[in-house]
């Protein structure tokens, strides 16, 4: 892996072409809201994005390397193609060929943050049954990510101005996700979180575990994860310096991390169980705040909190603010690496 240099551009990948990530990409374009970035993408998907948004002066400037950035006239789109198409695929609608247009995208975008020739990956949505029908064998991003970085461990971060969450695991069933909840895993997402926190500014994040069970199990009476596992993984992780409480009534602890000009949070980071533990109060707050961040690669990662939007797909009323948040959000924690932070 080179490190890139502070200035390096953003990668933001085109998503699948059947949802609204070409199109909420074009949008961010069109209004200023997306400077020294390129497009790693299909050419024909971004012009019609372009279309969509009745974006009349948004010309797509194809390029072949990063290094050719500089040259593209400002007011255009930079497009460094990365897959081709052989037609346009109808919005909405789960399509193989979509899917592995996708996936060219994601996999050239992380060689490229591999080689240092971009600052970070800023991921449009993809849709995983999409994936699945083009035999892509990872449930999603963070894990194919993982896989193409050689990264041993990533987590899934959901944060917005008021909430961050990160969780013990992902893309599983629920049945599998308690089976997940293990001493080693609780404690390596707490080391994870904490070490990245570095990277936005929080050297010495309070972080709360949440539990597993109602009431985090009151006491034993409705489930004991949180007496064997949990609670000593918390220990584990105080023993080794780190300002981890809990667990904690996870029906309560993200009122209580919650952070507004009203109500100071008492926490900076909650450590979610399970995927729909932390990702329902984020998302609550609203799609277009949210910004999803995989922990623990070499490299940069952001996401917009939402999905593909199939219902939305080619309308040109997709809400590209989350897209816009995550690539902000890209750059400050891009900046917190050249300041010599892992995470
Ligand atoms: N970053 C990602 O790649 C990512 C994130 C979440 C979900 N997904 C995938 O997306 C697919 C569809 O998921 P889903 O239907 O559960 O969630 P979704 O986020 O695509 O849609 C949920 C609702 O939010 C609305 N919505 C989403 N984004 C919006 C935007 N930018 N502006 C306005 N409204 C918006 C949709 O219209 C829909 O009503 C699934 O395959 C899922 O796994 C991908
Ligand atoms: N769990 C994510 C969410 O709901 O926002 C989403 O599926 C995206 O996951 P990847 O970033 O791994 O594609």
């Amino acid at each position: 892996m080179s490190a890139p240099s502070p200035h390096a551009p953003l990668a933001i990948t085109m998503g699948d072409p059947a949802g609204i990530g070409p199109e909420i990409v074009a949008k961010a374009f069109r209004d200023g809201r997306l400077d020294a970035a390129l497009v790693i993408g299909d050419i024909e998907v971004m012009r019609r994005a372009v279309r969509c948004i009745g974006a009349t002066m948004l010309p797509v400037a194809v390029i072949e390397r990063v290094a050719d950035l500089p040259r593209v006239p400002p007011g255009c789109m930079p497009v460094l193609p990365a897959t081709q198409l052989p037609a346009l695929p109808a919005f909405g609608a789960i399509d193989a060929a979509a899917g592995a247009a996708a996936h060219d995208c994601i996999r050239r975008a992380t060689e490229l943050a591999l080689a240092g020739e971009v600052g970070a990956v800023v991921t449009a949505p993809i849709h995983k049954e999409a994936l699945a029908a083009a035999g892509i064998g990872f449930p999603g991003h963070t894990e194919m990510l993982q896989a193409y970085a050689g990264a041993p461990e990533v987590r899934m971060m959901l944060a917005n101005d008021e909430l961050k969450t990160v969780l013990v695991s992902i893309h599983v069933s629920l049945r599998r996700a308690i089976e997940a909840v293990t001493f080693e895993n609780v404690l390596q997402t707490v080391r994870i979180a904490h070490r990245s926190a570095a990277l936005w500014g929080q050297p010495k994040p309070r972080i709360a575990v949440a539990g597993l069970n109602p009431h985090a199990g009151e006491g034993g009476l409705f489930g004991d994860e949180e007496l064997r596992i949990i609670g000593p993984a918390v220990e584990a992780a105080r023993a080794e310096g780190i300002d981890a409480r809990g667990p904690f009534a996870p029906d309560t602890v993200y009122m209580r991390a919650r952070d507004t000009a009203d109500h100071p949070g008492e926490f900076d980071l909650v450590i979610a169980m399970y995927h729909d533990q932390g990702l329902i109060p984020v998302k609550y707050l609203g799609v277009e705040r949210g910004v999803n961040v995989t922990l623990g690669l070499p490299f940069v990662r952001t996401s917009p909190d939402h999905g593909t939007a199939f219902d939305l797909a080619g309308s040109g009323r997709a809400d590209a603010s989350s897209l816009v948040a995550a690539a902000e959000m890209a750059r400050r924690l891009a900046a917190g690496r050249a300041a010599g932070g892992t995470g």
